[in-house]
């Protein structure tokens, strides 16, 4: 089994419009709600790959309880704390242009018991499972080292830990060297204080932490696919040209399909394939960290893998 960790779970709602700017009205032309925050994306898309998942993070008030009942459309398990506070919405905007813009919402702060009552869940579920993912923000009010705490943990139980997340939680986290992490290029330059500019650095730079003990490093480059780094070597893995719809959540469903091929057992070079095709999947649908079975299928076999070293 997985289980997920989504400490700042969200209502994410897409807006479709023409246009918009500052200081005006905009009329949205269609909205949909999804169950968001990183996790749960990777939580559809576990269960859309046919593997067994427990979602678990906080969800709170009207929005937490809205929360858990689209979860139920997709028959996702859950082990939620509930919280005080009310659970967080993030919109993105997508105009007629094909841009997307995203406005991310803090999460509410949650108490110290409210923190206590997650360790309790964690610690049964960590013994109940194979992989488990971590990923996203935190809200207010908790410590960026709690991902490095939960990932000791997890190690020390010989269970595998992928991590998906930025800034100081991505800093402290690595620490603790995750079997996986997934930064993309922006969020690796961040972590190591550099600029890269070409993929020669990409690699240069996996490789450095790879070589602190973290087993799989990938680095995903939006519709130029995504670099593996790993004991087997290093393999770029690039998707066929798509025109895509949207593509909030395409790392999450990259992070989901590594957390089904770790569970599977699968080789690096088919994890790193069947991840391609989820995520460019992903991007061929409205919904984020959602993806049809028939494009995942299709794409697949017109997943490029080269192996490089
Ligand atoms: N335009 C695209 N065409 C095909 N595949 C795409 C496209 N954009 C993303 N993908 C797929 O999704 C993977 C992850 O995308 P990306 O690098 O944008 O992740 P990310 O920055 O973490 O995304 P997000 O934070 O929006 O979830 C890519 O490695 C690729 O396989
Ligand atoms: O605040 P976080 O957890 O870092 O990011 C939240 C978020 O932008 O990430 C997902 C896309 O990756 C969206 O579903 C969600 O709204």
């Amino acid at each position: 089994m997985i289980t997920t960790v989504t400490l700042n779970v969200a209502i994410d709602k897409a807006y479709v419009v023409e246009d918009f700017a500052k200081n005006t009205v905009t009329r949205v032309q269609t909205c949909s709600n999804t169950a968001g925050g990183k996790g749960l994306n990777v939580s559809k898309v576990i269960k859309l790959c046919g593997e067994a998942i427990i979602a678990t993070g906080f969800v709170g008030g009207h929005a937490g309880a809205y929360i858990e009942d689209l979860l139920k459309e997709y028959n996702i398990a859950t082990d939620f704390v509930h919280t005080k506070s009310e659970t967080r919405s993030c919109i993105n905007i997508l105009a007629s242009d094909g841009t997307s813009t995203e406005f991310l919402e803090p999460g509410a702060p949650v108490t110290l018991d409210e923190v206590n009552q997650f360790y309790e869940k964690i610690n049964v579920l960590i013994e109940k499972s194979d992989v488990i993912t971590i990923s996203g923000s935190i809200p207010n009010g908790i410590d960026t080292t709690i991902y490095a705490d939960l990932i000791s943990k997890i190690k020390s139980k010989g269970k595998k830990v992928i991590l998906d997340t930025s800034g100081a939680l991505l800093a402290d986290g690595v620490k603790a060297c995750p079997t996986l992490i997934k930064p993309n290029q922006e969020e690796l330059e961040a972590l190591l204080g550099i600029t890269i500019t070409n993929q020669t650095e990409v690699i240069e730079a996996a490789k450095r932490l790879h070589d602190t003990g973290i087993e799989f490093v990938v680095v995903s480059l939006g519709g130029d696919g995504a670099l593996l780094v790993c004991k087997d070597g290093v393999f770029h893995g690039k998707p066929p040209k798509i025109t895509p719809v949207n593509t909030v959540g395409c790392g999450d469903s990259m992070v989901g399909a590594f957390a089904v091929s770790l569970s599977r057992k699968l080789s690096a070079e088919n994890a790193l394939r069947y991840a391609i095709a989820v995520s460019a999947a992903n991007a061929l649908t409205m919904a984020t960290g959602s993806f049809h079975i028939s494009d995942m299928e299709r794409i697949l076999p017109e997943v490029e893998i080269n192996r490089l070293f």
